[in-house]
């Protein structure tokens, strides 16, 4: 199978800080991938910029920060962008597809197989995927709210060699380099500690999102899933296949952290949530540090209404996640086994298994 590779670029890439999509951008970017795709990879593309392409049609005069003014601007400005793609592309004879997602989508097994499915016959067939999230219909819990996730999610999903973020920064910098001229570029990263996070600021744009704090978090996501991230600038002719080459204006992440499973994967970064469990130290410490399995000794409270079977979210002390995992107890069942001892669990709960959370069926995401 030829390899593929997965090109994130921001709105602060593709438009100006007044709004409106910069065509001359698009061009660029569409050059730079039609020849990553001639090298022989398989390209897709997740692209932002639908807000910022389309609110000044609309009559705002800032990027909107309403929900609903935002999916507006969002409807006019998809078009706009895949029109600006479709030209650009077609001047180098490379035919594209719009594809729009949700967080909701990759969730759904059903959905996202089916997804997987288009985008490989898109593949076979030389198209680049084009694939943005579909604002219309996201609702807050549901939103990816910026599209650094989403491309991590991608690039997992369709077990990409590489995830590229194109940004208008060369790379993550130990501080925001907008506000602190002696910041310092960060070239490699293996590990996503604490600290890089404390790095890390929100957006520096008027049209951008997430700032680096979300590319980390897409960083994090891709690395588990066993795909190495760059983050960086491309700006000239022949950076973007330096940057896939492994000489990029940016910074690389590595993914020593290993590759998870399919299942873990989904378990990790695609299911929905239906709960909360809260744990003590002495469980979190089993849980990240000693590879053991959660029993419902370690458990402090329960929060929502699951079942066995479904994906909790599990939080320290300090309400922080630590990871998430397939239970097999229900809420009302973990309720009346927390804090009990596994003796005790056995003679008063009926359940099937005694872990909370097994180890195969936990994923830490700390
Ligand atoms: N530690 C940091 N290193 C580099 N950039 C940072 C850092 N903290 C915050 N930023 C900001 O993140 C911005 C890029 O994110 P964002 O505006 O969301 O872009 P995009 O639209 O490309 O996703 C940069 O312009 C920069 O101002
Ligand atoms: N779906 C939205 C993405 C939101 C956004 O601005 O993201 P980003 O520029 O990647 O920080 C859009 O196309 O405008």
């Amino acid at each position: 199978m030829q390899q593929r590779v997965v090109i994130k670029i921001g709105s602060s890439s593709l438009t100006s800080e007044a709004g409106g999509l910069n065509p001359d951008k698009i061009r660029f970017f569409a050059s730079e991938l039609a020849r990553l795709q001639q090298s022989g990879q398989q390209i897709l593309l997740v692209t932002s910029g639908a807000v910022a392409a389309g609110f000044t049609s609309l009559g705002y005069k800032t990027r909107p920060k309403v929900l609903h003014e935002k999916q507006a601007a969002a409807a006019v400005g998809q078009a706009l962008l895949m029109q600006a793609y479709h030209e650009a592309f077609a001047g180098h004879d490379i035919g594209v597809a719009q594809i729009l997602l949700t967080r909701y989508d990759f969730s759904n097994r059903k959905r996202v197989n089916n997804a997987l499915l288009t985008i490989d016959e898109l593949l076979r067939r030389g198209v680049i995927p084009i694939i943005n999230e579909n604002d219309t219909v996201s609702v807050d819990e549901l939103k990816f709210g910026d599209n650094d996730t989403l491309s991590a999610l991608v690039a997992n999903l369709v077990k990409a060699a590489m995830l590229l973020i194109i940004t208008d920064m060369d790379g993550l910098y130990t501080d925001d380099p907008r506000k602190n001229a002696s910041a310092q570029r960060i070239e490699r990263v293996d590990q996503i500690s604490d600290e890089l996070y404390r790095m890390a600021g929100g957006s520096g744009s008027s049209v951008g999102t997430g700032g680096m704090r979300s590319k980390l978090e897409a960083a994090r996501i891709a690395m588990r899933g066993g795909v190495p991230v760059f983050v960086g600038r491309v700006d000239a002719p022949g950076d973007l296949s330096l940057a896939a080459d492994g000489s990029g204006k940016g910074t690389y992440f590595d993914t020593q952290l290993g590759n998870l499973s399919m299942k873990k994967q989904w378990v990790g970064f695609h299911s929905l949530t239906m709960g909360t469990i809260i744990v003590d130290s002495g469980a979190e410490t089993a849980l990240l540090s000693e590879g053991r399995s959660l029993l419902p000794a370690g458990v402090r409270e329960v929060e929502g209404d699951f079942h066995p079977g479904d994906v909790v979210e599990v939080v320290g002390l300090d309400k922080l996640p630590i990871g998430r995992g397939v239970v097999n107890y229900a809420s009302w069942q973990l309720l009346a086994a927390a804090g009990l001892s596994t003796e005790e669990v056995q003679k008063r709960v009926e359940v099937t298994r005694i872990e909370v959370i097994h180890r195969d069926e936990w994923v830490p995401l700390r």
